[in-house]
């Protein structure tokens, strides 16, 4: 437990308000809902859609076309309540802790056995985010001294290529993850390839299987979908307790929402969750002790949204277009993070937040996966 954490981390943050740049947040929809969490393919035609009901993709009505809230005037310092100055989760600190026990593990294996884990990540096309969270995990497998390989493909070439990069990750014994960054080109079948990962590798936890495995009581997976181990890290290191907590998630997308809605109904929490064709989906989030958003919808949480005191995980990364920027793109996450402020009694920025953690939840599956590989505990 973080008993500090709660201390140090309180700060409000109006200058952040203040300084956010002046956008459009037009719902140029194509843009928003090609990131990674959501699946942009056609809708495929199923033969049970009687039963299974029809797979319908989320598009959500989004207030993405509302503007965000007024800016106050540059410099000027909101008025807030000590005693209601939310709690900042720091993602990025609690990563960096975390991967100092990873890194002690990984070096306590070179002395024993002279092996290090490795992972290596297939890079399909030139997104620049997708390049940024690549590089990000890259840099991370060097901190805590994981190998890392990376096979880059062009955005037009065949599946076949990276079927071919996936099976020789496959059956590299000095590799144990393979990791396929999301979101693909257009004309490949995410299934095939996702499917195509060997299940003892799959350190993304996104084979059918694994994620059986987490759906099932009494069962183990070999891997659990790393954003949602890292939403339930964050929560837990920050001393706050799920059992029998009322929790919203926002979001039922098969990297994200789903991993994370199973994994916290194993902490036994009470999860509802909230998609694109909910209803009112404000009248569920306003009473949930904890929301996590991971819905892909820049500013899609406000305040209103949120009972006074709660708990807010934001998991939304959404590459905003700036082409004033180094990087031609800044963050935002699914919450209105000003707005949020005034009401939550701690939020995960973005980035610093569930990010970073996210990062250091693959490489704890890296190295869990080469102690299983190499017969160690
Ligand atoms: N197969 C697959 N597995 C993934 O886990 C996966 C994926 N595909 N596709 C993309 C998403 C996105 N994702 C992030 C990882 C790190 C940050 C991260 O480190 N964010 C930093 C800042 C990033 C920056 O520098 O711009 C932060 O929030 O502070 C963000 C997002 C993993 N994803």
């Amino acid at each position: 437990m973080r008993a500090a954490l709660s201390s140090t981390l309180k700060k409000v943050s109006a200058a952040a308000a203040a300084r956010r740049p002046r956008v459009a947040f037009v719902s140029s929809a194509s843009h928003h809902h090609h990131r990674h969490h959501q699946s942009n393919k056609p809708t495929k035609k199923r033969k049970d859609d009687y039963i299974l009901g029809p797979d319908l993709p989320d598009i959500w009505a989004t207030p993405g076309s509302i503007s965000p809230p007024a800016e106050s005037e540059s410099g000027a310092t909101m008025a807030v309540d000590a005693e209601l100055a939310p709690t900042i989760i720091d993602g990025k600190s609690i990563a960096e802790e975390i991967k100092l026990g990873i890194a002690k593990e990984v070096h306590r294996m070179k002395d024993t056995i002279k092996k290090v884990p490795g992972l290596a990540v297939v890079l399909v096309g030139q997104r620049r985010d997708s390049q940024t969270y690549v590089r990000n995990k890259i840099k991370a497998c060097e901190e805590v001294g994981i190998r890392s390989l990376m096979a880059e493909l062009s955005e037009e070439c065949a599946e076949d290529e990276v079927l071919n990069a996936v099976s020789e990750f496959n059956q590299d014994p000095s590799v144990h993850g393979v990791l396929v960054q999301l979101p693909l080109p257009q004309h490949m079948d995410e299934d095939t390839i996702l499917g195509a990962v060997s299940l003892q590798k799959d350190v993304d936890g996104f084979h059918p299987l694994n994620m059986g495995n987490l759906a099932l009581r009494g069962r183990e997976p070999l891997f659990i979908p790393c954003a949602a181990k890292a939403c339930i890290e964050l929560l837990l290191r920050s001393g706050i307790k799920l059992k029998g907590k009322n929790v919203a998630v926002i979001g039922r997308s098969n990297v994200v929402g789903l991993p994370t809605t199973l994994l916290l109904q194993r902490h036994h929490a009470t999860v509802s969750v909230v998609h694109a064709f909910t209803n009112n989906p404000e009248d569920v989030t306003r009473v949930a002790d904890i929301v996590i958003s991971a819905a892909g919808v820049p500013n899609l949480v406000r305040g209103s949204w949120l009972k006074r005191g709660a708990i807010v995980i934001d998991v939304g990364t959404n590459p905003i277009e700036d082409p004033s920027l180094e990087h031609g793109y800044y963050l935002r996450g699914d919450v209105c993070y000003e707005e949020a402020l005034q009401v939550a009694s701690a939020i995960t920025p973005v980035p610093g937040g569930v990010g970073p953690v996210t990062v250091a939840m693959l490489l704890s599956n890296t190295l869990d996966s080469a102690k299983r590989f190499y017969g160690i505990s």
